[in-house]
């Protein structure tokens, strides 16, 4: 299956099918005098000998949010010089959401931008890997330093999934429910239902094209998130505070902070929106630690929460709450309002 952006130009395509690799990738490769090739550590271990068998000399990115260093950022774009690359050519940046972050920033920057083609390995990639958002992290938090750059296709072979392991098949569902619950109370609900017992990536397939199509509504409609993008940050505000204090998987910290959204919701609307109940038991069946939203530190949360770059105002923090599924607005909450509901939160629990 093909998505196109509908930008006015500088369109790309997402390729989304099993085993298309190798050959999308010569399609695109044709047109450039030379490609780099950005490959996880951990992906090109388990694939050099088959699905990535093609790729020659490979520039290794360490594995997860490392690749997303200053020190990692110099590694790639001082390699990529070395290699003598220019303009003209082509990087190919092979990974899950952190690689693509992190190759995505150095196609941006190295020679004030480079072509470059996404190839997401995971689940949580699914979302990442589209949308043109790139970025390193900060030592005051996730993804502070980057910026928004296109990429010129998206190759997501569906057969480099089916190695991974169960706790990044958790990691990428946080942001296959996230998806979910900006669409609809059905979408949801079936989710839900497909999942019952166990989460698998064959039950996934169809949530992740609908996702995908959720997450390029959003982005084709406000790319540069001053308006309806924010909404795709939902559950992040204090799951980045959550990821980068306790160093969580992305996703799993994204599901405790869908589960305070959810709450905070229910509290400033005043009404049920959500069975908190039915949710936590849900969330907890799968093995996200709920619980452990009873032990975090308000002042750390708060203090991380601070940097967000969705924030207008030293007094507040921006945060995306649901009036119900599918429907979102975006708030401003004064800090010692927000402390509270941490509070209130914590004994909840
Ligand atoms: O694409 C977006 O916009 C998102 O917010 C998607 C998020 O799921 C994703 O984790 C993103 O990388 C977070 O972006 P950030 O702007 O909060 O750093």
């Amino acid at each position: 299956m093909e998505i196109r952006t509908s930008y006015a130009a500088d369109n790309y395509t997402i390729h989304v099918d099993h085993g298309i690799l190798e050959s999308r990738l010569a399609d695109y490769s044709a047109d450039y005098d030379a490609v780099y090739f950005l490959v996880d550590r951990n992906v090109y271990q388990l694939y050099k000998d088959s699905v990535l068998s093609f790729i020659d000399s490979p520039i290794i990115l360490e594995g997860g949010e490392a690749s997303k260093s200053f020190d990692a950022f110099k590694h790639i774009t001082e390699s990529l010089l070395e290699r003598g690359i220019q303009r003209h050519h082509l990087i190919v940046v092979v990974g899950g959401g952190a690689a693509g972050d992190a190759g995505g920033f150095a196609a941006a920057t190295v020679l004030r931008g480079v072509d470059y083609i996404q190839v997401p390995t995971t689940l949580l990639a699914h979302d990442s890997s589209i949308g043109a958002k790139t970025a390193i992290n900060s030592t005051h938090g996730k993804n502070l330093i980057g910026v928004f750059y296109r990429p010129k296709a998206v190759i997501y072979d569906l057969s480099l999934l089916e190695t991974l392991p169960q706790d990044e098949v958790l990691s990428g569902f946080g942001e296959v429910f996230k998806h979910a619950l900006l669409k609809d109370e059905e979408t949801v609900r079936d989710l839900m239902a497909e999942t019952r017992g166990e989460i698998t990536l064959d039950a996934l397939k169809p949530f992740i094209i609908s996702g995908i199509e959720t997450k390029m509504h959003h982005v084709l409609n406000d790319e540069k998130e001053s308006g309806i993008r924010k909404y795709l940050n939902l559950g992040h505000t204090l799951g980045h505070a959550i990821e980068y204090r306790y160093k969580m998987p992305h996703g799993i910290a994204v599901v405790l902070g869908l589960y305070f959204t959810m709450f905070l919701s229910n509290e400033v609307e005043g009404r049920k929106i959500f069975d908190l109940d039915h949710f936590r038991e849900y969330f907890s069946h799968h093995g996200y630690p709920i619980h452990k939203l009873k032990s975090i530190d308000e002042d750390e949360m708060m203090s991380l929460m601070g940097r967000d770059k969705k924030n207008q105002s030293r007094a507040a923090t921006g945060f995306v709450l649901m009036k119900s599924i599918g429907q979102c607005h975006f708030i401003e909450i004064e800090n010692t309002e927000l402390k509270k509901y941490l509070s209130y939160l914590k004994e909840s629990l």
